[in-house]
């Protein structure tokens, strides 16, 4: 038995995001402060519960339900994960909140800023913990790069920055029941993966408090909104140009996010967006404007490398503990007013891209 502090987790759902999360959270590595147990499945399917444990936890023996309340109902769950489709964020959460649980759930949050409200009144009134499960957000990549950027101002001021997901999972392709094609599982790239985009330049361009003004076009296919473009122009004057799509793949190692400041740029690099694993900074340089003329390898950049731990979950999942353990309500990294700040946003991208969720 190790001296570290145990947080039992309740899994909801045994869809692809929980046994990934599982999978991370069960690994041992240096730096590992809290001790994550499988407390319990839920899912639709007792059978599938059990599947799921056999093969993701199978040195656990968690307690498996073929119904999400039976789990909620369990006194010896500290906090419930939630990995259900997007529409069903609100729901769960809300049943998780009202059975007393903490719940960390995965992003999206939900399908609009106005259920997020209502999910984070809820968990003020019970005297719960909620956050969003961003964890791009844990990693220390993000963290450093926030650092660099706002403390050391490395490349003077932030005044533009361009950040993409292409994620390439083609709906069209996908069977009818896919969350990513049906609509009433939340299905468009702006929720799956435009939160990413968006969550990129909530740190580049530094966390204002103002909403920005938004130019927005969204383009759908069978009535799912495939690839989303938009441009953020705040009060500063600082622009942020965001773009989704479902219907490319981004090629391994490319740059997804390019920051502009006074002295300098830089680029985000990694395997998907959700992914990063270096950035590099250009520094302005004499002639900086030749540079142009030459190759890549040719100018002066310096590149900061991360190590991956496993899938990339550890972090989110022992800071959220972290917070769980110390009787915190709101994560500190992810907190209730940044959820909304986003979830405000992706709302009016979505109205002025014409895409609507059954029930709005
Ligand atoms: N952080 C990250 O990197 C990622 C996050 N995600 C997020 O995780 C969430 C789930 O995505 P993902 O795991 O890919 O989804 P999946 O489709 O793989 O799994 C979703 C699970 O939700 C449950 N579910 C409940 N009701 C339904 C329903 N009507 N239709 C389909 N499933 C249902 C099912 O579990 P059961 O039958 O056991 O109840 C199902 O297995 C989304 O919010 C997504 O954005 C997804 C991928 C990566
Ligand atoms: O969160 C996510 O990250 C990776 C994507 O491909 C996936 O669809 C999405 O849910």
């Amino acid at each position: 038995m190790s001296d570290l502090p145990s947080i039992r987790w309740g899994i909801v759902a045994t869809g692809m995001i929980s046994s990934w999360f599982v999978e991370d959270i069960l690994l041992e590595w240096e730096g590992k402060r809290v001790n994550h147990i499988i407390q319990a499945i839920g899912s639709s399917s007792t059978q599938k519960a059990q599947d799921f444990a056999k093969n993701n936890c199978p040195t656990h023996s968690p307690k498996v339900y073929g119904s999400y309340q039976e789990l909620y109902g369990d006194a010896d769950v500290d906090i419930v994960y939630i990995g259900t489709p997007h529409s069903f964020h609100y729901r769960d959460c809300m049943e998780a909140i009202g059975a007393g649980k903490n719940v960390l759930c995965e992003k999206s949050f939900t399908i609009n800023a106005k259920q997020a409200r209502e999910i984070f009144d809820a968990a003020r009134k019970n005297n719960v913990y909620v956050a969003e499960a961003m964890w791009l957000r844990h990693r220390p990549l993000y963290r450093e790069l926030s650092r660099l950027l706002h403390e050391e101002k490395i490349i003077g001021d932030v005044f533009r920055v361009f950040s993409d997901f292409a994620n390439g999972t083609d709906p069209a392709s996908q069977p009818a029941s896919s969350r990513h094609r049906d609509l009433s599982l939340g299905a468009g790239s702006l929720l799956d993966v435009g939160v990413y985009a968006l969550t990129w330049l909530r740190v580049t361009l530094g966390y204002q408090k103002d909403l920005p003004q938004i130019v927005a076009k969204q383009t759908h296919e069978a009535g799912v909104e495939i690839t989303t473009s938009a441009i953020l122009q705040y009060s500063s004057g600082q622009q942020g140009i965001c773009t989704s799509t479902s219907k490319a793949l981004g090629a391994p190692g490319e740059v997804f996010v390019v920051v502009h400041g006074t002295n300098g740029y830089i680029e985000v690099e990694g395997r998907a967006a959700s992914i990063p694993e270096s950035f590099t900074v250009w520094k302005k340089q004499d002639g900086a404007a030749d540079r142009a003329y030459f190759p890549r390898e040719a100018c002066e950049g310096k590149k900061y490398e991360f190590p991956q731990i496993g899938r990339g979950f550890i972090w989110e999942a022992e800071n959220t503990a972290l917070d769980v353990l110390a009787g915190r309500k709101e994560s500190q990294v992810m907190p209730w007013s940044e959820t909304l700040y986003i979830m405000d946003i992706m709302d009016e991208i979505r109205a002025q891209g014409g895409t609507m969720y059954p029930g709005e």
